[in-house]
């Protein structure tokens, strides 16, 4: 496994799967192996059968086994998101049919399972001595350096040429440089070298991961292992066993000893995602091993003491689940020692456009697209809706418009419908109309009537915006559409 003081050339891998005893010949055999065999560092992260959303600094090589059909997409989503990289794919059925489909998903070989920590050494370090990775040879992506010579429709803005290649990212795997995103930044600068727990809040899709992901690089254990754990996709009773390990016979199945998470996290990270999904007794289970630095394989009498950094995060309440009894109030204290909280990205309106450019450029390539700009239309609309879902939400919308439309430039008629609709501005409206009520301010013929007084903000605002009527409705996170039907309605209610 990766040394502590392994060497800026280390040659990092990828490890995706679901079976334990996999990861665990990874972490017990293959990695001094390889070492061995390469004379060279390598540094392992494993990911408990999800691909991860992105990786930090791209693998050399990423190893994935697939047994289930389900799992093809994955592999291809691996393949197409990181074409430099070398994707190999491993399964217990060595069929013709399963090698094929694996290489049209993308994987550059096919191993079938089991095989030794040395025949997979053996082969890797071939695979590796001879990959070329694929030259980024598509010219819609605008880089810096030719970025001027550039000629834009109309109708369409210039991408800001800091942001259009997915390669540039601001920090760490994030993109987005709002004042809001510059403090998480610099949060996860002052902490990444403790020790101490971290506890990421944040909705769904703000980037949990990416800022998990992100303390382990800054820590200066990035070099040991990142397990991340995802406590809402583990069955509850198998969890234990996830998290600690079982010694053969420990129950019906456990045919043979195991490390558990805890033990392949040693020296590393532990990213324990929606904590507050883990089972209340577990809890206990897991206070334990974070207060005493040791663990115990469930089955086992041993305690082995372990060195590990632990990241939780949660999209829910915290204080509301401990409330709710959903989550030890013991365990929150010791885990919430130092706080992130990732804002929504309606938040941060200015990491919108940053955003879906860097999204527009990646999907066009994947897809074999040419799509490298939005209209200025598609540009306010995109940033007046409000995201509920974030980032994530956002990534699919420029995703499903780059996989249905073709084009150069991404058009307002291309997104879905949920951003052309006004119910979001609407029911904001009505939120503050009864909070006015709420605190007393509406005095009756004391003030004037409603659509006046909407009239005189939305006018202010195109003044400033010298009419610019996109730019004005950008500013006040509604949709052009709306303030062309406002007017008409101004001018039918000014004739009456
Ligand atoms: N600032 C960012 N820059 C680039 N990509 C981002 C950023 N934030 C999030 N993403 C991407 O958005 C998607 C969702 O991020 P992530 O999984 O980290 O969110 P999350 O908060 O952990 O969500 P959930 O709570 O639903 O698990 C991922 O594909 C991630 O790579």
């Amino acid at each position: 496994m990766s040394s502590e003081h392994a060497d800026t050339n280390s040659v990092r891998i990828a490890v995706v799967s679901s079976d334990p005893a996999f990861r665990r010949m990874i972490n017990d055999q293959l990695s001094a192996a390889l070492e061995e065999r390469m004379h060279q560092s390598c540094d392992f992260q494993i990911f408990d059968g999800k691909a991860p959303a992105s990786f930090l600094m791209e693998p050399t090589c990423a190893l994935m086994t697939f047994e289930e059909d389900s799992e093809l997409k994955m592999l291809s989503r691996l393949a197409s998101r990181h074409p430099n990289m070398l994707l190999l794919a491993l399964s217990g059925n060595g069929s013709v049919s399963r090698a094929v489909a694996a290489m049209q998903a993308g994987a550059h070989d096919f191993i079938a399972r089991p095989v030794s920590a040395e025949s997979l050494s053996d082969r890797l370090t071939d695979l590796i001595a001879h990959h070329r990775p694929a030259p980024h040879a598509e010219q819609h992506i605008v880089t810096k350096a030719n970025a001027r010579h550039e000629v834009y429709p109309a109708n369409a803005t210039a991408p800001d040429t800091n942001t259009n290649n997915e390669l540039l990212r601001d920090f760490e795997g994030f993109i987005g440089k709002s004042p809001a995103m510059q403090g998480v930044y610099d949060q996860i600068n002052r902490i990444a070298s403790s020790k101490a727990p971290v506890f990421i809040t944040g909705e769904s899709g703000t980037g949990k991961e990416v800022c998990a992901q992100a303390l382990h690089a800054r820590s200066n254990r990035s070099n040991g292992p990142f397990i991340a754990i995802n406590c809402s996709a583990i069955p509850a009773e198998l969890m234990e066993s996830e998290l600690f390990g079982h010694m053969r016979g420990a129950f019906t199945g456990a045919t043979e000893d195991r490390k558990g998470a805890a033990e392949l996290a040693d020296g590393g990270t532990m990213f324990l995602d929606e904590i507050g999904e883990m089972p209340v007794d577990l809890q206990a289970k897991l206070l334990r091993l974070i207060q005493t630095g040791s663990s115990r394989r469930v089955g086992g009498t041993k305690e082995v003491s372990l060195d590990i950094r632990f990241v939780a995060a949660t999209n829910r309440d915290p204080q509301e689940e401990v409330r709710a009894g959903r989550f030890r109030e013991d365990l929150f204290y010791r885990m919430h020692v130092l706080p992130i909280h990732l804002p929504p990205l309606r938040e941060r309106t200015g990491d919108i456009m940053p955003l879906a450019q860097s999204f527009l450029i990646q999907y066009a390539r994947e897809e074999n697209k040419n799509f490298s700009l939005f209209s200025v239309e598609a540009e306010s609309m995109l940033q007046a809706y409000r995201w509920p879902g974030n980032i994530r939400q956002l990534q699919n919308t420029i995703r499903r418009l780059t996989v249905m439309y073709d084009g150069s430039v991404a058009e307002a008629e291309h997104l879905p419908d949920l951003l052309h609709s006004d119910e979001g501005y609407e029911s904001e409206l009505n939120q503050a109309i009864s909070n006015l009520r709420e605190i007393g301010t509406v005095m009756a013929g004391n003030i004037a009537p409603f659509w006046q007084q909407e009239r005189d903000i939305i006018e202010g605002a195109l003044g400033h915006f010298d009419g610019n009527i996109s730019r004005a409705a950008a500013a006040l996170e509604i949709s052009p559409s709306t303030i062309y039907r406002k007017r008409m309605s101004w001018a039918h209610k000014e004739a009456v």
